[in-house]
């Protein structure tokens, strides 16, 4: 059997991007409003300093404005939760990120619940995981799970009735979220995750397999079904064979899994664009809502389906 398509996430990112700027081009055009996102950054991590740049360049490339709270990793909580009450009320500010993982003083839920549902660009808050698990309109879906979507849906068309999807994680970030969507699509859903019996074959039976649990290289080529779509979620950093050198490698075992699937993303240059151009998607929705403008149709749960 031929090689799967590799889907390309970065050039359908980049395409998102084009139609996120010319939505808030649009945006400003009618309302006189620009899209602004704040960027909150808790400590030093240096995997995070590079995220967190990567996003405030695509929000200065989309015309919005990017607000950026570099703060020291000893921050007390309270300053934290202080700070987020201040871009709760600031009308420039439409959505209010704050980087994941927080130093472990932080009790993370209690900051996320802070944030107003309506800014909380990530769709981490429980009002928005409530919103999306019941299937109402207005839900901010997370970024990555919405990216994965969207990927899905190019490959396979709108129409995802009855396929049988597996989401490998169950993390609130990912694994969750991303299982409410297949099911709003009509997919038969399974979660799947360290504890499961026969983790290989429960992998085989789905024409949809999503893997998000950041572990290198687990999903095995047998453990794929013959020309199914595998989203690989997973950004894990490897030593390379040079030595000091390190490579990202997905949860999915690339060069294996290519000559089983139908489809598959690659690592880097597969999920990873989509959720940097979701979190604009984001933003710009929230601006809009926030405008009482009318939302794009890629975000949200209805719009997204
Ligand atoms: N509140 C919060 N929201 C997040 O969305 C969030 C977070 N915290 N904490 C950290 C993770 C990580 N994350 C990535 C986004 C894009 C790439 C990405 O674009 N990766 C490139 C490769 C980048 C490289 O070369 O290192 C790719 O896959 O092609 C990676 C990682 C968002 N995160």
């Amino acid at each position: 059997m031929a090689d799967a398509k590799i889907i390309d996430g970065k050039a359908f990112a980049a395409g998102l991007r084009a139609r996120v700027a010319d939505g808030v081009a649009a945006l400003k055009a009618s309302h006189g409003v620009t899209p602004g996102l704040a960027v909150v950054l808790v400590g030093e991590d240096p995997a995070s300093q590079v995220y967190v740049r990567s996003k405030e360049r695509a929000l200065v490339e989309l015309g919005m404005n990017s607000f950026d709270h570099h703060e020291p990793a000893d921050m007390a909580e309270s300053d934290l939760l202080a700070l987020i009450d201040r871009l709760n009320a600031d009308p420039a500010v439409h959505g209010i990120l704050v980087q994941l993982p927080l130093p472990k003083h932080i009790d993370t839920q209690k900051v996320l619940a802070r944030i107003v549902p309506e800014k909380d660009a990530d769709g981490f808050h429980v009002v928005n995981a409530g919103l999306l698990a019941t299937g109402q309109p207005g839900a901010i879906v997370p970024c990555t799970p919405l990216g994965s979507l969207l990927l899905i849906r190019d490959t396979l068309g709108r129409d995802l009735k009855g396929k049988r999807a597996l989401v490998l994680g169950r993390s609130n970030i990912v694994g969750k979220p991303m299982a409410q969507l297949l099911l709003q699509a009509d997919c038969t859903v399974t979660m799947a995750h360290s504890r499961t019996a026969d983790l290989p074959e429960e992998c085989r039976r789905a024409d949809i397999l999503v893997a998000a649990v950041g572990r290198p290289e687990m999903v095995r080529g047998d453990w794929i079904k013959a020309g199914a779509t595998v989203i690989d979620v997973g950004i894990n950093r490897v030593a390379a064979a040079e030595p000091g050198k390190t490579r990202l490698v997905g949860d999915v075992a690339f060069d294996e899994a290519v000559k089983v699937a139908g489809a598959i993303t690659p690592v880097p240059g597969g999920v990873g664009p989509m959720t940097i151009a979701c979190l604009m998607l984001n933003t710009l929705a929230a601006a809009c809502r926030a405008a009482g403008a009318p939302v794009p149709a890629e975000a949200g749960v209805g719009a997204a389906l």
